[in-house]
């Protein structure tokens, strides 16, 4: 969804109690309702880690019973064989029913998060979206989201499991012989000292680097895939490769860095928890002690069992361990985008007087150090359309979005019928100022859906009238399901099409400020002329904002306001303005020369295009 979208769907949505403030609900808030799932997750936890133990205990009643010397007691023997399968069967239960609750838990504080995270995304300024690169945030909606399953789902039964069944074991063990419980710990030992060297502060920067590097990949891969068909038309592959060919490089030696950095201690880890070295080091220290008298041969049993059950958890946690980090990290950017400030709402939302809009003394910078427009005064009466012209990158679009409110003025202000755009009230906002920009993306919904979605209540009529006027009304009708095709998955648009079924969504719209950039540019001479007419029918009473890159556009202006380097330097109608001479004669020169080398370059005026 883009910036253009996201205004028109936010004039539909109602607000909703997932809509708080994000800052209102921090993580621990998000956690705090799921307390006693996470107390009865423990609880079950910990009865079938105990209830784990049984089978093993059973073993070494069952080694001991059988080595004893004297008759065997069958029932016996059966009793713990029954006491076995049940310790077996009830740890089954447990588990699952742990397992299970802590997976719904999981399921509701991801939906949590994706609500927040949807409802912060729709309060957001628009502006920002235009800074956020599409992969990086689709990183934080889904994969981020996704991450902290381990830390949900899996952590509070693995940390339970990892304390309760060594402990027992261990007390166990320490009632047969302390000595080789000691001994038996030393692998345990040997990997708990190998973990502060996973968390040293170079791995967690490496760690953090190297999840930078895969956002950077993420992005350069969405946007090298968005402009492929540019690359294949124009050539120059190498060029448009090179970002992603960067990124993919960089990626690798930042993975190897890595690697480097925690191959070595997980394979000690991995070693100290193996089972050979833990029964080796069991083994070694059992035989001294039973052959020098001070241990009885059937108590190595339970230390070759149990011993293994002591490092079992504890190499599950290592594995984990990574898992739980990168869910801190994925919380920590999930964090970020729910602190994004949004842009403050009046708390008494003023009602304009009218529709004329006014900028007064406007400033802004993207950043702090760059200002991008310089004291900006300019009155936009209803009833008139004003165009802005100006070379590139001299602020043109950063000023019409400062009129649908993409971002505040840095200093100044944006009045709308007499009333600062900070007291309006986005909701009043998107009802009044209505916008076509060049950079159209539709909802995967129906066409009519599309086309209605400032005015969901329209009838069909409305919605095929105004298709007919943005001239799309044919083209839809051949769609598989007519207006009930669904963008996305019955049909493709062409950039000129969704450019015309945004513009039927503004003439539906019917909003009395209108801010267009040049949304016509892309269309095809014969479709243009249909749509300039239909514009202009919306134009009437409207007070019309217009990027303009056409002649055309310039001409049929009530004024012409010229930008350069963020500053206005000429304003006036445009004949007046020609017959000065000044910057904007000359930016008109300039155009028309343009055009003319294009037509000659061309060989000639195209078919159904006249010269401008
Ligand atoms: N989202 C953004 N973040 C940071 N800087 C930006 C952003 N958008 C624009 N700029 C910068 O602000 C300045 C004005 O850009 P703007 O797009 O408003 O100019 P423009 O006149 O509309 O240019 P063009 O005709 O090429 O679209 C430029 O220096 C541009 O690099």
């Amino acid at each position: 969804m883009n910036a253009t979208d996201l205004a028109e769907a936010r004039v539909q949505s109602t607000p909703s109690s997932e809509a708080e403030p994000a800052a209102e609900k921090p993580m621990k808030g998000l956690l705090r309702p799921h307390a006693w799932s996470f107390a009865v997750v423990a609880i079950l936890q910990v009865v079938g880690a105990l209830a784990g133990l049984a089978p093993l205990l059973a073993v070494v009643e069952l080694g001991r019973t059988l080595l004893s010397p004297g008759p065997i007691d069958q029932g016996h023997v059966w009793t713990v064989v029954v006491l076995g399968a049940v310790g077996l069967f009830v740890r089954l239960v447990f588990t699952a029913a742990s397992s299970g609750i802590g997976h719904v838990v999981d399921g509701k504080v991801q939906l949590t998060f994706r609500r927040q995270l949807a409802a912060q995304l729709g309060r957001v300024p628009i502006g920002w979206f235009s800074r956020r690169k599409t992969g990086e945030l689709a990183k934080v909606v889904g994969e981020d989201v996704s991450a902290v399953h381990p830390f949900i789902a899996h952590a509070p039964g693995e940390l339970v499991s990892a304390f309760v069944v060594p402990l027992a074991s261990l007390i166990y063990l320490l009632t047969i012989d302390w000595r080789l419980t000691l001994i038996t710990l030393i692998p345990v030992v040997l990997a708990v000292l190998l973990v502060p060297l996973l968390m040293l502060p170079a791995r967690t920067r490496e760690q953090e680097e190297y999840d930078a590097a895969m956002g950077r990949i993420a992005s350069s891969v969405v946007e090298f895939v968005q402009g492929i068909s540019v690359v294949k038309a124009f050539g120059g592959s190498e060029r448009s490769h090179r970002k992603f060919l960067e990124a993919a490089n960089e990626f690798v030696s930042i993975f190897f860095r890595w690697v480097r950095g925690v191959s070595a201690v997980a394979a000690g880890m991995q070693l100290a928890l193996s089972p050979p070295f833990v029964l080796l080091v069991v083994l070694i220290g059992g035989a001294s002690l039973i052959t020098s008298g001070s241990m009885a041969p059937a108590d190595l049993l339970p230390f070759l069992l149990l011993g293994l059950g002591l490092t079992a958890p504890v190499a599950a946690l290592g594995h984990g361990f990574d898992d739980m980090q990168a869910a801190g990290r994925a919380v920590g950017r999930i964090k970020e985008v729910l602190a994004v400030q949004p842009l403050p709402e009046p708390a008494r939302p003023t009602t304009p007087q009218g529709h004329a809009v006014e900028l007064r003394d406007v400033r802004f910078g993207y950043a702090e150090d760059h200002e991008v427009l310089r004291g900006i005064d300019l009155v936009l009466e209803p009833g008139t359309v004003t165009a802005i012209v100006g070379p590139s990158g001299s602020g043109k679009s950063t000023l019409v979005q400062l009129v649908p409110r993409f971002f505040d003025p840095t200093s100044g202000s944006v009045r709308l019928g007499g009333v600062d755009l900070r007291d309006l009230g986005s909701r009043e906002l998107y009802r009044t100022v209505s916008f076509v920009f060049q950079d159209v993306r539709l909802l995967r919904a129906s066409v009519a859906d599309n086309i209605a979605l400032a005015v969901p209540q329209a009838d069909r009529e409305d919605v095929v009238r105004v298709a007919k006027l943005a001239n799309i009304h044919d083209r839809i009708l051949e769609l598989p399901r007519g207006y009930e095709s669904v963008i996305g998955e019955d049909v493709k648009l062409s950039g000129g099409e969704a450019q015309r079924i945004s513009i039927a969504r503004a003439l539906l719209a019917d909003a009395p400020v209108l801010v267009l950039d040049e949304a016509t540019a892309f269309i095809d001479p014969q479709t243009e002329q249909a749509v300039r007419k239909a514009l202009s029918t919306l134009e009437g009473d409207r007070t019309t904002l217009v990027i303009a890159h056409r002649l055309e556009t310039v001409a049929d202006a009530d004024t012409v306001v010229m930008l350069e380097g963020g500053e206005i330097v000429e304003r006036g109608r445009p004949a007046d303005l020609l017959a000065q001479g000044g910057k904007f004669a000359e930016f008109w020169q300039s155009q028309r020369s343009a055009i003319a080398d294009e037509i000659e370059t061309r060989g000639g005026v195209p078919e159904g295009e006249e010269p401008r």
